[in-house]
């Protein structure tokens, strides 16, 4: 049996945050010498830091929730595609990759080369890529990117096109190490009920 690989940014209080959010800290509260029995510690951290997944309820105030997201798009069969650097990723960028059958959907696009800095820009995800990528049964797709529209965008035309076509979304994964190929993923999102992402821990292995 293939070995599972994180495919997961470490957080620790050193990791890249979107300009000007919520800073990732750990800290222990109380110290074992403080409880004289355990330590217990206490995290503070934005929903999009490192590998995490969005909720509709990020950009549509009508939108589902962490809680409500199925947590079967998020365990099972994927398809790691490598486009490396590609200026944007649309139709044209895939036309060449087998998509027939894909549930899950990775790109590795080595386009955020120093993750212990955000990037200043990245591939976007072309909105058309939404229709195209839903007719082919997708319904997830992952990044190795923290978002899938540009850094500036308040538009976010992709989040919106590819969750009206039912496909959700993983952000920020670390796919350096993974080659083009087919994988079992499991990236499960926290039960946080009230929330617009979740961190994940996401791991794959070769099939
Ligand atoms: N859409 C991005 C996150 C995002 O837009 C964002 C995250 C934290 C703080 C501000 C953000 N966006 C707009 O200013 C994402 O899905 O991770
Ligand atoms: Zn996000
Ligand atoms: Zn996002």
């Amino acid at each position: 049996m293939n070995p599972w690989i994180d495919i997961s940014q470490p957080l620790d209080n050193r990791i890249a945050v979107w300009p000007g959010d919520t800073p990732f800290r750990y800290k222990v509260s109380w110290s074992k010498e403080e409880s004289g029995s355990v330590n217990v510690g206490e995290i503070t951290m934005s929903t999009h830091t490192g590998t995490h997944i969005d909720a509709p309820f990020h950009f549509d105030n009508d939108g589902k929730k962490v809680i409500e997201l199925d947590v079967n798009l998020y365990i099972g069969l994927s398809r790691v595609v490598h486009l490396p650097k590609p200026s944007s990723i649309g139709i044209k960028e895939l036309s060449g990759v087998e998509l027939d059958g894909v549930t899950r959907l990775l790109i590795r696009t080595d386009a955020w080369a120093d993750r212990s800095v955000f990037p200043a820009v990245i591939p976007e995800i072309e909105p058309e890529l939404a229709s195209y990528l839903a007719k082919k049964g997708v319904r997830l797709l992952g990044l190795d990117l923290p978002s899938v529209d540009p850094l500036d965008s308040k538009e976010l035309t992709a989040h919106h096109e590819l969750t009206r076509h039912g496909i959700h979304i993983l952000e920020g994964l670390v796919l350096d190490h993974i080659d083009s190929g087919d994988y079992e993923l499991a990236a499960l999102p926290l039960s946080l009920v009230e929330a617009d992402g979740s961190p994940v821990r996401a791991v794959v292995r070769r099939v």
